[in-house]
């Protein structure tokens, strides 16, 4: 006898399907007797045997009421039969007692499909209760589109592939006595047909195939997460092809799932407040701390709020090539060096040495995208963005709609990305251009907040005129795997801190191939007003440096006088991401900033990414041109020595040049 576990679940698995309770009961206990000790056939194939007695015994039902309706009056051509939809024709399915065979599944996709994800597909079709599509329909086209990623497939439900099923040992062909001995293992009466006996063994086999496909799918979920972090070249390359990235966001790395736009900002906005708290107590036993380790009690210094959080969480930069001997002590613990991201971004970020035997103690910590630095006005709230900043009406992938959306009229009516998710080379070779000949593309300012603070101080030399990126956000109506959200997604490639041997420093470098048009990485730090940043910059003390802040100018100049609170800037002294160790180089760089429009349409706040400017190999350093003009002697501060190596160096010739300064350095 079934156990009443066993009747429960024979009775779930036909309501997933529509068939409700007292249909089933009735059916069941017939089969259930005429089965007797072999009811676990019964449940072969997702109970289809159950199924198709329900449907026989229905039709049945059916056939009685109409020939009784029919009998007084002959009237065929009324009334058209009635068509049933169903999963097979249940004309026989496998029984004990031999004497009829089932016929097998259609090896067909719809046939495994109706069978094997019932659970999906009937609840996507709204099929009536009792009515299951029929086999001869295609069912792919039936079913809306639903961007359903692999790794959602239900492993409780598993779906055998066509060559899975064709596999199967041909039992059929097998001699008698063969057969009889395997069915006697498997505990299938000996004395059955050849048929009956080969198609119960298929039966058995198939289940056993589904059980193990399950056990593996289910190890494979619970499976360490470093998955994404071992692929290979060729996985990673069509990870970052557009189609990849389709795969819901969150399940990028499972151990550290990047974050959908909402969820970056709900982040975002928490870091802020979880910075701040620390920043606070920080600050405090900072101050203590470094008094301490300073000796500065008896000097009279004082010691601003910033400079004694840098020494307590992180102290100032040590470059190894650079006399250290004045730096103070270091409290931070080191940095992972097989992930300086501290797992914080969905590739990790090695760091190595190979030049000196020093260890490296970051006076920064990892953030993977920009925090707020006290009342900088970056935060993004969807009444900011009007109907014509976003496309709400949009679904799935903007890029492969055959009219580009609104999101592309800031890009002049096409988007900026191909499908294969790189920025179009018409697009890049722009904003090359504007980068390497600044002469032509700047715009003056005669009220730049920068020089408004300073005193004595020559006039603004203009900023760049910039061509922005716009991508889709929170308030359009597209899928989170658009081919229009590209900078938002984070790093796809794998990338390594490295110690330059040219005495730069730290440097970055790409540890794959990577094609011309490549999104690498963000300039993350925290926003500071053009205020904060002076006051840092007048604070500093020393052995201090900023030489890690980038001004958001790209907008600047465009209005009259600019407000101080919207004139910002991204300083990842403190805190910051891998953009922090990219190296300048005067010609030729190999990276190239471009501004990004992501939540904020104004152009005040923006994001700064830098994509390849040409093919770049694995293990080159990745550079970027600053923009800083070294013969600026009224800089606020002094510019590096530059060791880039590029035959037209700007340090070297010391030519005249008029550069655009976003770019602010101290050494
Ligand atoms: C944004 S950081 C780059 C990372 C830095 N190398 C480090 O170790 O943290 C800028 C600083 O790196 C150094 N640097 C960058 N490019 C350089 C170059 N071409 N030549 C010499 N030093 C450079 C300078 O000290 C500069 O102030």
């Amino acid at each position: 006898m079934a156990p009443k576990k066993w009747i429960s679940e024979a009775v779930r698995a036909m309501k997933a399907i529509g068939i409700p309770e007292e249909d089933v009961t009735p059916v069941l206990k017939k089969l259930l007797k005429e089965y007797k000790t072999h009811w676990k056939l019964i449940e072969v194939e997702n109970y289809r045997v159950l199924a198709d007695a329900i449907f026989e015994d229905q039709e049945n039902k059916e056939e009685r009421v109409k020939k009784k309706k029919e009998a007084p009056v002959h009237d065929e051509s009324s009334q058209p039969p009635l068509t049933r939809l169903r999963m097979k024709k249940p004309t026989e399915h496998i029984s004990p007692s031999g004497v009829t065979s089932s016929p097998k599944l259609k090896k067909g996709r719809g046939a495994r499909t109706a069978t094997s994800s019932s659970l999906v597909c009937f609840k996507e079709l709204e099929v009536e209760p009792g009515l299951i599509k029929s086999n001869s329909e295609p069912l792919a086209n039936d079913f809306p589109q639903f961007e359903v990623p692999i790794a959602t497939i239900d492993p409780s439900n598993p779906v055998l592939t066509i060559k899975e099923e064709e596999s199967l040992v041909d039992f059929c062909s097998l001699p008698r006595k063969e057969l009889q001995a395997l069915c006697k293992k498997n505990k299938i009466p000996a004395n059955w047909t050849n048929k009956a006996m080969a198609d119960a063994l298929t039966d058995l086999t198939k289940k056993e195939g589904q059980k193990n496909k399950e056990a593996t799918l289910q190890d494979e979920s619970s499976g360490p997460p470093l998955k994404r972090m071992c692929l290979g070249k060729q996985e990673d390359h069509a990870l970052k092809s557009k189609k990849l990235h389709e795969v819901p966001i969150a399940t990028k790395h499972a151990r550290n799932p990047v974050l959908t736009s909402n969820e970056v900002e709900e982040k975002r906005l928490r870091n802020v407040m979880f910075y701040t708290v620390i920043l606070s107590v920080c600050s405090i036993i900072g101050l203590v701390i470094a008094c301490e380790c300073l000796n500065l009690h008896s000097s009279n210094k004082v010691i601003s709020p910033e400079v004694s959080i840098m020494l307590l969480l992180n102290g100032p930069d040590i470059h190894p090539n650079q006399n250290s001997s004045q730096t103070v002590e270091h409290m931070g613990p080191l940095h992972d060096v097989s992930d300086i991201s501290n797992r914080e971004e969905s590739v990790p970020i090695s760091m190595v040495n190979e030049v000196s035997s020093e260890p490296y103690r970051p006076a920064f910590k990892y953030i993977p995208c920009n925090i707020v630095y006290r009342h900088a006005n970056a935060n993004a709230t969807l009444a900011q963005i009007g109907g014509e900043d976003c496309c709400s009406k949009c679904y799935g992938d903007c890029l492969s709609s055959s009219i580009p959306c609104a999101c592309s009229r800031k890009t002049g009516g096409e988007f900026a990305y191909t499908l294969e998710g790189l920025i179009k080379e018409q697009f890049l070779d722009e904003c090359i251009s504007i980068s390497r000949n600044p002469d032509q593309h700047q715009r003056y300012c005669k009220m730049c907040p920068l020089e408004r603070l300073k005193e004595g101080s020559e006039t603004c030399k203009g900023h760049l005129v910039r061509k922005f990126i716009k991508e889709c956000w929170s308030k359009c109506g597209c899928s989170k795997g658009c081919g229009n959200r590209v900078v938002q997604r984070g790093i796809a490639c794998n990338l390594q801190v490295f110690l330059t041997s040219e005495g730069k420093g730290w440097g970055l470098r790409t540890l794959e191939d990577l094609p011309k048009g490549t999104f690498v990485c963000e300039y993350v730090g925290e926003i500071l007003t053009n205020n904060d940043l002076w006051d840092r910059i007048l604070r500093r003390t020393g052995n201090e440096k900023h030489t890690y802040t980038v001004l958001l100018d790209a907008n600047w100049g465009s209005k009259g006088v600019l407000k101080d609170e919207e004139a910002l800037c991204l300083d990842a002294t403190y805190y910051g991401n891998v953009a922090r160790f990219i190296n300048h180089r005067c010609f030729d760089a190999n990276l190239v900033d471009i501004p990004v429009e992501v939540e904020i349409p104004d152009h005040h706040y923006y994001h700064l990414a830098f994509f390849t400017t040409r093919q770049i190999n694995a293990l080159e350093e990745l550079t970027w041109d600053y923009g800083i003009d070294f013969d600026n002697d009224y800089h606020p501060m002094k510019a590096f020595q530059c060791r880039c190596g590029s035959g037209c160096c700007r340090d070297m010739k010391r030519s005249h040049r008029t550069k655009s300064r976003r770019w602010i350095c101290s050494d």
